[in-house]
């Protein structure tokens, strides 16, 4: 036969040669068992695992969230360091706009009556001094109070440190209350709005949820298991459910977070869509380096004599960041098609198993071997081989 020929031959047989797999019944109740028992695990895992736990048959949508935050109550103090004091929102919320952070004063340093002009540093082992040569005209040093004179001048009877141009008297915040000036902070209350947007499903939502009228506003308080839809927090609640104790933290201030957990399933025979309400400490109050929170601000004013002066306020607080977060799912055609094929297609593993077990961890492994795999007799072959020349000779 010519080259041509053979190849066309080939041809006809790649072309139109029928396959078919041959069926091997194996009356064996242990493979049977294996096989149907493989098939309930891959039907469960399908069931359970990708429907019920996974919910593969949804498409998914982020949350996009606001928020905006009220903080409500009173606090009165009166110690020896400082004139009696009533402090209302505007003085303890800074700043006064709350949004998802919002930080509430609880202890303070301060410094009234500072003016512009010149004073002697704090002592410390770079500002003290014996004459006018230790001292540096125009040194700046970030972590002094203000700029140098180049002037030694007398801090007390005792000590002489380098003269600065600062806001004078200069603060000294070694004397931190040893309780939170305002420890009344704990009985504040906070309102959070949130709004929540899931633009995938256009679906809208606030945690003031339909069923809350003003009335109930305005005598509500969350609590989780008795009025857990309210949106109004007890500070002290919120820093106990992170397990602290809230004077603890007044006292040097700290930072907590308030969780709130959106995820929802949006399908009609899934439960109601509400928000989850969880609450941690989020700085670090385990190391004792640069333990707490604070920073400084100041009131300015002017004299009758027409000088600026200010209060310089060291603030210690706690910082509570409200973070939203949360994914909604619902039923899609595309991902049910997709997710439950890519699982079911773990059926074409099962006959594996199967054959696997059947030749191996069988008594009569050896006969299904041979029933299953079938090498050829030198008669078979060359049978075969002439009728491979079929087409050649039709
Ligand atoms: N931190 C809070 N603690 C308790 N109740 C609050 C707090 N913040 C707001 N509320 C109450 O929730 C309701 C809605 O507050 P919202 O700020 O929307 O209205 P408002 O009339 O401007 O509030 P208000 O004038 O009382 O500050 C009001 O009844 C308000 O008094």
């Amino acid at each position: 036969m010519s080259r041509t020929a053979s190849w066309c031959q080939d041809c006809l047989h790649y072309a139109f040669d029928y396959e078919t797999p041959k069926t091997l019944v194996i009356p064996h109740f242990g493979v049977g068992f294996v096989f149907r028992l493989t098939q309930l695990l891959v039907v469960l895992y399908v069931v359970g695992y990708v429907c019920v736990v996974q919910k593969a048959y949804q498409e998914t949508d982020s949350v996009i969230s606001s928020v905006t935050t009220k903080v409500k109550g009173f606090a009165f103090t009166n110690t020896s360091d400082m004139d009696p004091l009533f402090w209302d929102v505007a003085d303890y919320i800074i700043p006064p706009q709350g949004d998802h952070s919002f930080f509430v004063l609880t202890n303070m340093v301060m410094t009234s009556k500072q003016m512009q002009t010149r004073c002697p540093e704090l002592p410390g082992p770079s500002t003290t001094c014996m004459n006018d040569c230790d001292c540096i005209v125009g040194l700046n040093d970030p972590r002094g109070s203000g700029i140098q004179t180049g002037l030694c001048v007398n801090y007390s009877s005792t000590v002489q440190t380098c003269e600065v141009l600062s806001w004078c008297p200069l603060e000294i915040d070694t004397k931190l209350p040893e309780r939170a000036l305002l420890a009344a902070a704990e009985n504040f209350t906070v309102l959070i709005k949130n709004s929540i947007t899931y633009p995938k499903f256009k679906f809208h939502r606030r945690n003031i949820l339909p069923h809350i009228n003003s009335s109930y506003l305005k005598r509500c308080e969350f609590s989780p298991s008795t009025d857990p839809d309210c949106p109004i927090f007890r500070l002290k609640h919120i820093v106990s459910e992170t397990g602290e104790d809230f004077q603890d933290v007044a006292l040097k201030g700290g930072v907590i977070g308030i969780i709130i957990d959106w995820s929802c399933d949006l399908d009609f025979w899934a439960g109601k869509c509400y928000p989850k309400y969880s609450f941690h400490r989020l700085d670090d109050k385990h190391r004792n380096v640069a333990p707490g929170y604070n920073f400084r601000f100041a009131k300015y004013y002017k004299t009758p004599d027409g000088e600026d002066t200010r209060t310089l306020i060291k603030a210690y607080g706690i910082r509570f960041d409200v973070v939203v977060f949360g994914t909604a799912g619902k039923f899609g055609i595309v991902p049910t098609i997709v997710n439950l094929g890519a699982a079911l297609s773990f059926l074409s593993l099962v006959p594996m198993v199967c054959d696997w077990f059947m030749l191996t961890c069988t008594r009569k492994r050896d006969l299904y071997s041979r029933q299953k795999i079938t090498h050829l007799s030198e008669d078979a072959e060359a049978e075969l081989m002439s009728m491979g020349t079929a087409y050649g000779t039709q």
